[in-house]
């Protein structure tokens, strides 16, 4: 079943920088799809214009089916909290405990003076500890969130993001600021998590070899186009290196590095 379809998706900064160029791609139900690609060339922006933290310049997005460039304030609260997000920098709540800031992706259900007000019912604070549990932090429901460390910190994220019962979740730059072993349970938690209960993940990376241990699909973006889509195995050394390699930049002209994409399709599809 499709999830979300993006079709010629574009967005132009305020300030004339061009993020994205026309991406289309599609995320079927279940799917882990890891988003590589160097600094700047628009994984974020792709990822918060799907939930339109980021508004689109053109394209369509269509998440079950609902274009959501067009939908009124209602439906459009209803669509996000179907997409949990994760965040590089946690995006936590460090003055509250870590039970508090795991109840927050219950808001979504809630009526505004009542989320204002913090009241959440039984259910969902028996829910949230649950979470909480099942990301190994059972015993740090009261700790401050900022008395956690990073990688425990990504945990409640993630508890965060299944509190909403998302159907999809954008995972942006999840491991950047962790150290390896870290970086390992917090991917080894959103895999595993997404897998057993049936969610998609569409997570941007900068490390192609965890993209490659994780990913059921990598989509590689070049300057904010799509130049890859594909399974891990058929991701070759030429595309890694055509998406990564900053000569493109100084290539001497545009068909220098039109050529290098050029040979690098040509390898992918041998
Ligand atoms: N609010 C903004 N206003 C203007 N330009 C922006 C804005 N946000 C991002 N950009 C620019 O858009 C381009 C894509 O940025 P984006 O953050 O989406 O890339 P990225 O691949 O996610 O990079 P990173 O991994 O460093 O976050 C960059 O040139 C960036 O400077």
């Amino acid at each position: 079943m499709t999830l979300l379809r993006v079709e010629d998706l574009k967005k132009v900064y305020a300030d004339g920088t061009a993020a994205l160029n026309g991406i289309d791609l599609t995320v079927e139900a279940g799917e882990f799809i890891v988003v590589i690609g160097p600094s700047g060339v628009g994984k974020s922006t792709l990822l918060r214009c799907l939930n339109r933290m980021v508004q689109p310049t053109s394209g369509k997005v269509l998440f079950q089916g609902t274009d959501t460039t067009g939908v009124s304030k209602r439906k459009l609260r209803e669509i996000r909290r179907s997409m949990g997000m994760i965040f590089q920098g946690f995006n936590l709540v460090e003055r509250l405990s870590v039970l508090a800031n795991v109840l927050h992706g219950r808001l979504g259900y809630m009526s505004a003076w009542r989320g204002a007000l913090g009241l959440f019912a039984k259910p969902d604070v028996a829910e949230a500890t649950r979470l909480l549990q099942r990301v190994g932090l059972g015993e740090q429901l009261h700790k401050r969130a900022d008395e956690l460390s990073g990688g425990q910190q990504q945990r409640v994220g993630i508890a965060r993001a299944l509190a909403q019962k998302p159907q999809l979740i954008l995972a942006d730059e999840p491991i950047a600021s962790l150290d390896p072993a870290s970086s390992e349970i917090v991917m080894n938690s959103l895999y595993t998590f997404c897998k057993e209960d049936g969610i998609a993940c569409l997570c941007n990376l900068h490390q192609v070899d965890v993209a490659k241990k994780y990913a059921t699909r990598i989509i590689g973006i070049y300057k904010g186009t799509k130049v890859f889509d594909g399974t891990p195995e058929q991701l070759t050394d030429e595309m890694i290196d055509y998406i990564y390699n900053q000569h493109n930049d100084k290539a001497s002209d545009q068909s220098e590095a039109d050529g290098r994409l050029a040979r690098a399709l040509k390898k992918e599809t041998a």
